[in-house]
């Protein structure tokens, strides 16, 4: 008998565009979300988005609270909570980059209540995925957690955040063709759960990214629009698959690894994107490919060496030996790299000198 089932679960409005900001009423109104709104926001984005979003929302006679959170540990998520119910919250809004919004993602799955996802930056394509990514202990990967009920991604916004924020986006999106690869030899050599949906999607997403590198630019809103549709095709990926695995593989790893040992130095997606060259380079050898991935990062200007992400050879050697044990994902780094070969990969791959 066939007894599989799958629970896909996606927002169900998705308002991108010049302005849409002053969309947020109209969709609360849609989705018939009632009562007051807390807006979960970090520093800059309160500044960016959160407040005049509040202004807004008081103009049409709701009445929000806000709350912002400087870092994303499990304290930040206790504090949203705490407050939600200080503040008699209905709902949540995640404003801001991938730290505000896993944070609102990780409360509202506490507290079972809707969250909208308003980014402030396209960096990251946690914009709309099910999954929510907030260190605890020695878990620093994502974990299942709220998908938003909405989101309202205002391109006006996203194409005046720093350049280095879209370009991080954008190899967090690049990094999608090594994650896949890692996935198909996981089901290969483990016969892991997986989707080809979700595989081609994700696949598909890196190549429109691309191939229309050359419109990606700083400052151009048509450049916010093409990075935030991709983003949130992979955040649908991820959805699809119930797990991270279209967008994550071992350069998550390495750069989760990084983020343990020099938190804070570097973007996620441009940790990311460097990792993806090394993989790339795992899985095809000389053959070109790890090539085409460095190509396709320096044509958006992401970093493609450990020196550009600020980083140390020595702490990227340490990342690289170390990173598959962070989680139970099997990848091309099997059950690691010892420091000869990890030497050997990042110097032929020109991330170390
Ligand atoms: N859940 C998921 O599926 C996924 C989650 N992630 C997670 O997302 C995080 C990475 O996201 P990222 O956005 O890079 O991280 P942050 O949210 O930390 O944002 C990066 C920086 O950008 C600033 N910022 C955000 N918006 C603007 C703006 N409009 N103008 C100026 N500055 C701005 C932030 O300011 P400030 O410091 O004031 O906040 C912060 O300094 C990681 O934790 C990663 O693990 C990544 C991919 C998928
Ligand atoms: O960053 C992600 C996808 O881009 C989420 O992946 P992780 O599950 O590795 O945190
Ligand atoms: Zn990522």
């Amino acid at each position: 008998m066939f007894e599989k089932s799958t629970w896909i679960r996606l927002p169900r409005n998705v308002v991108v565009g010049h302005g849409v900001r002053e969309s947020v009423v109209e969709v609360l109104d849609d989705l018939h979300m009632q009562g007051r709104p807390l807006l979960v926001t970090s520093p800059t984005p309160r500044a960016v988005a959160a407040d005049p979003i509040a202004a807004d929302l008081e103009d049409r006679g709701v009445d929000p609270a806000i709350v912002t959170v400087e870092t994303a540990t499990f304290d930040a998520v206790e504090t949203v909570i705490a407050t939600a119910e200080a503040e008699e919250a209905n709902y949540l809004v995640g404003v801001g980059g991938g730290k505000a919004i896993d944070i609102a993602k990780m409360a509202s799955e506490r507290l079972e209540m809707g969250f909208l996802s308003v980014p402030t930056a396209a960096s990251h394509d946690g914009i709309v995925s099910n999954r929510g990514s907030v260190p605890d202990g020695n878990t620093r990967h994502s974990v299942a957690a709220e998908p938003p009920l909405a989101v309202v991604a205002d391109t006006e916004i996203l194409a005046e955040a720093p350049w280095e924020l879209t370009t991080a986006g954008c190899a967090d999106i690049i990094s999608n063709y090594t994650a896949v690869m890692d996935w198909r030899l996981a089901k290969r050599l483990k016969d892991v759960e997986y989707s080809e949906y979700a595989a081609a999607l994700s696949e598909m997403t890196a190549e429109i990214l691309v191939d229309n590198a050359d419109l990606i630019r700083p400052g151009l809103e048509e450049s916010a629009w093409i990075v935030t549709k991709a983003l949130m095709s992979s955040g649908v990926a991820m959805s699809i698959a119930g797990s991270s695995r279209p967008a994550s593989g071992a350069e998550h790893l390495f750069s989760h690894q990084l983020d343990r040992l020099e938190p804070g130095t570097a973007l996620h997606g441009h940790q990311v994107g460097v990792g993806s060259i090394m993989t790339a380079y795992l899985h095809g050898g000389e053959r070109g490919f790890w090539q085409d991935i460095r190509t396709a990062l320096s044509s958006i200007d992401a970093p493609t060496t450990a020196a550009e992400l600020g980083i140390d050879d020595e702490t990227v050697l340490k990342a690289l030996t170390t990173c598959h044990e962070i989680r139970d994902r099997y990848t091309i780094l099997g059950d690691g790299m010892n420091e000869r070969a990890a030497r050997e990969v990042a110097t032929k791959t020109g991330v170390i000198e």
